[in-house]
């Protein structure tokens, strides 16, 4: 099957059941373009959004689970239940759960094997700060993120890795072209090393991707998507990034 990029717009704690409509605007849009599209609404919309969903090719995907399958974890979400909705892929990893919520990457990891159990494909997120970058830090905190974030059960299942540098996320500041490819061949030479060949195309970038860049981005080699936040918040912003994706190389 042809490569096709994939645009997902996590809309983190955004979106109440008036939100719907953009939802339905984007599928119906989206009809005409090459990507695909998923979409990561905070989990009380989920099921809403399945409905809405249903009978089109948006993937609908939860932003985060729980390690375990079930049990007295109060406030938390398994993999499981987020499958029930109708989600089909689950974003962990993300910085503001490995910053915000303190998450260490050995935690990320057993939420992958969890999602895995429940038959989610995970789009798990790495990247440095700012602090890390000016401080030379990047490669080898990329390198441990990878290492021990990746469960040993990923080999050969789907999975998306997304480079998200942290001091790009919702700051309108993207990473330059080299910081992106660099990053990338990292990434790439680790997954090949480690799982083989076969999750080479399923790399993501993530940080102020907007109608702007996005072409630029999506341009890159070895880029196959982008995990978009603020500009996947109404069609308007969304739409031109999922089209920008029909210009860019596969
Ligand atoms: O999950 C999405 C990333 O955190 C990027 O967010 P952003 O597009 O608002 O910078």
């Amino acid at each position: 099957m042809p490569h096709r990029h994939l645009i997902a717009g996590n809309w983190k704690m955004n979106g109440v059941k008036a939100s719907l409509a953009v939802a339905e605007v984007i599928a119906t849009q989206s009809r005409s373009h090459s990507a695909r599209v998923a979409l990561f609404p905070p989990a009380t919309l989920l099921p809403l959004m399945a409905d809405i969903l249903k009978g089109t090719d948006i993937i609908l995907g939860g932003q985060d689970c729980h390690h375990a399958d079930s049990g007295a974890y109060t406030g938390d979400i398994s993999a499981a239940m987020l499958k029930d909705a109708g989600a089909s892929m689950v974003i962990l990893g993300h910085s503001e759960r490995r910053h915000g919520h303190l998450e260490p990457c050995a935690l990320v990891a057993r939420k992958v094997q969890a999602a895995l159990r429940a038959g989610l494909e995970p789009i798990i997120c790495i990247g440095e700060t700012l602090d890390q970058r000016q401080g030379g830090l990047t490669i080898p905190v990329l390198s441990r993120q990878l290492a021990d974030s990746l469960p040993e059960e990923l080999k050969g299942r789907e999975f998306q890795v997304s480079y998200e540098p942290v001091w790009a996320i919702g700051t309108g500041l993207i990473a330059s072209d080299a910081q992106i490819l660099e990053a990338f061949a990292l990434i790439r030479r680790y997954l090949d090393q480690r799982f083989g060949a076969h999750v080479a195309p399923h790399l993501l970038y993530g940080g102020s991707v907007k109608a702007t860049n996005a072409g630029q981005v999506l341009a890159l080699e070895g880029v196959s998507g982008a995990l978009v936040g603020g500009a996947s918040l109404t069609a308007e912003d969304f739409m031109p990034i999922i089209a920008a994706a029909d210009s860019a190389p596969v």
